[in-house]
């Protein structure tokens, strides 16, 4: 399989404008991306989702975007009319967002819409479209899938719900995902299953994954490469498997500022930082 980049993202900045000044939520940020497993990581504030909302389109209206390049494949991602939008966004990338209550409908069932979802990308009949359904929240490693496609949203726990937006977003077949914090309205043991399910999918469909996310641990157990962004920059790259290589102060105090399993129980250190760090 080619591993050119799919993605290419070159000075990305998002400004907002608010009655309190700009924002600059995004100063700068340059990456591309094959089809691998990248993270994003960082604290709150800086900057990861707007990074992953500037790729999708999805910035919020008082935002701005510029880039010196912001390409998926050959398609200039920072000029799309809505109608263009329509054919990348949610076919060719997908968004896993935090909260699947928010994104299912709450009045029709799960069969129903994973239903919807698929005939609006493939020409079947319902009888066909019922049994892709079932094979789609197998595909999630859903036990009783008739039961899960015959329940609401609420009938369901977090974790089955986050596996059915999974299962909605592949319908598509999209070559890039982007995850933002997907488990993190999950408990840990929870979070672990449904990122195995993901992770699985994503190297079965040699898809590309862009995973946001505060926690650099959880993130580098799931990626092959991380970007550390602190206020609005990328502080440092690494491969995940050499965090223990990383260099930068801001990254070792993410990877400090753990609680223990071996029954330290001494206080967690204090994220330091710098202004000199967001200066890019
Ligand atoms: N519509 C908006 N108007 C003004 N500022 C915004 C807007 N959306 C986001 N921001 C600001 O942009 C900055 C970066 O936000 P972003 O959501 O990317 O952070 P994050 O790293 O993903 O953090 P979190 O984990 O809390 O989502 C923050 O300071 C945020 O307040």
């Amino acid at each position: 399989m080619s591993n050119d980049p799919l993605l290419n993202v070159k000075n990305l900045k998002v400004t907002f404008n608010t009655p309190k000044g700009e924002v600059n939520a995004v100063r700068g940020v340059s990456f591309s991306l094959g089809r691998e497993r990248l993270g994003i990581v960082g604290e709150s504030g800086s900057g990861k989702s707007q990074t992953g909302r500037a790729i999708l389109g999805l910035t919020a209206a008082n935002g701005r975007i510029t880039a010196d390049e912001l390409k998926f494949h050959d398609v200039d991602l920072a000029n799309l009319t809505p109608k263009q939008w329509r054919k990348v966004r949610g076919a060719r990338i997908s968004m896993i967002m935090q909260d699947p209550k928010y994104s299912l409908n709450p009045v029709m069932t799960i069969g129903d819409q994973i239903i919807e979802a698929y005939r609006e990308h493939h020409k079947v009949n319902a009888r066909e479209a019922r049994h892709r359904a079932i094979d789609m929240l197998e595909a999630v490693k859903i036990r009783d899938p008739e039961r899960v496609f015959n329940s609401y949203p609420h009938e369901v726990s977090g974790g089955m719900g986050q596996r059915v937006m999974i299962a909605m977003m592949l319908i598509p077949e999209p070559e890039l995902i982007i995850a933002d914090e997907p488990t993190s309205a999950l408990d840990v043991t929870v979070q672990l299953q449904v990122m195995a399910i993901l992770d699985d999918l994503v190297r079965d469909r040699g898809m590309a994954l862009i995973f946001i996310s505060h926690d650099l641990h959880l993130v580098s157990s799931f990626c092959d490469r991380v970007l550390v962004m602190y206020q609005g920059h990328v502080v440092e790259e690494l491969a995940a498997s050499a965090l223990h290589e990383a260099k930068h102060p801001y990254t070792k105090g993410l990877l400090n500022c753990l609680p223990k399993m071996d029954g330290d129980q001494s206080d967690l250190p204090i994220l330091e930082r710098e202004a000199s760090w967001a200066e890019g």
